[in-house]
């Protein structure tokens, strides 16, 4: 991998993602429903760790939860030993912004821009230099797999497979310590999938992000250094 990665990623004191007991409910009529009950988890720099469970089980909210999209009703959720709940919302923002790499379902891309420029959207965002930022874009699309003439083109000229691979790239752009990804297979055959996965595993090695994946997908949870089981929002 790059210096230029390793390099930002050091600046980082990294220990990962920790939930402590976390408890989050959503309106449902008069009464509320607990999606996630008394949650804890750990996960360390450089280990992968599956979420599984039925639909409904609780696991995208505990995506949302440890993104710190979504504040829970009880508990914490540390990033890096920082407690979310503690912070202003700017800071929350700056937090997710330095810290969390998020990849969703459905690539969300941008579609007028190319592979290259879906990275570069984010450098310019963060005040980077641009001929910087363009040579880091491109050497972490290579490094997921995206190379020569891909890298400048859009997403309706991409595979499926290949769009998930500058979703993650993009993720990783920001050389974050915390790495969220949902169900990051769906779209994808099984050959695919199983090569998305590869790749997740490989990128939590190299750079050190503390990966969480949820997946329904039993079959590709083996490259995974842990698997979690979630049932009616309890995590076992
Ligand atoms: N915004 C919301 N408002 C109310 N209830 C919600 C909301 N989002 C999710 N839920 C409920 O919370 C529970 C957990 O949902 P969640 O989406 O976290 O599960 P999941 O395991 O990710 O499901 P799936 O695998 O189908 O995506 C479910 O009972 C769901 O109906």
């Amino acid at each position: 991998m790059t210096t230029a990665l390793t390099d930002r990623a050091s600046l980082h004191t990294r220990s990962g993602l920790a939930l402590h007991g976390v408890t989050l409910t959503y309106p449902d009529g008069e009464q509320r429903l607990t999606a996630l009950d008394d949650v804890s988890l750990q996960v360390a720099p450089g280990e992968f760790v599956a979420v599984a469970g039925p639909s409904g089980s609780g696991k995208s909210s505990l995506l949302a939860v440890a993104a710190t999209l979504l504040t829970p009703d009880r508990g914490q959720v540390l990033i890096d030993g920082q407690d979310a709940g503690a912070l202003s919302s700017a800071a929350r923002t700056a937090l997710r912004r330095e810290r969390l790499g998020i990849v969703f379902q459905q690539s969300n891309l941008l579609a007028s821009l190319t592979a290259v420029e879906q990275l570069l959207v984010l450098a310019h965002l963060r005040g980077e230099r641009p001929s910087a930022a363009r040579v880091r874009a491109e050497q972490l699309l290579a490094s997921v797999g995206l190379t020569g003439p891909k890298q400048q083109r859009r997403p309706h000229q991409l595979s499926g497979g290949e769009r998930q691979r500058v979703n993650i790239a993009r993720a990783l752009f920001g050389s974050p310590s915390v790495l969220l990804v949902d169900e990051p297979t769906s779209a994808l055959d099984h050959e695919r999938g199983r090569q998305i996965v590869e790749l997740l595993a490989e990128v939590t090695r190299e750079h050190r992000t503390a990966t969480v994946m949820v997946t329904h997908d039993r079959e590709l949870l083996d490259r995974t250094d842990r698997v979690l089981e979630m049932q009616d929002g309890r995590l076992e």
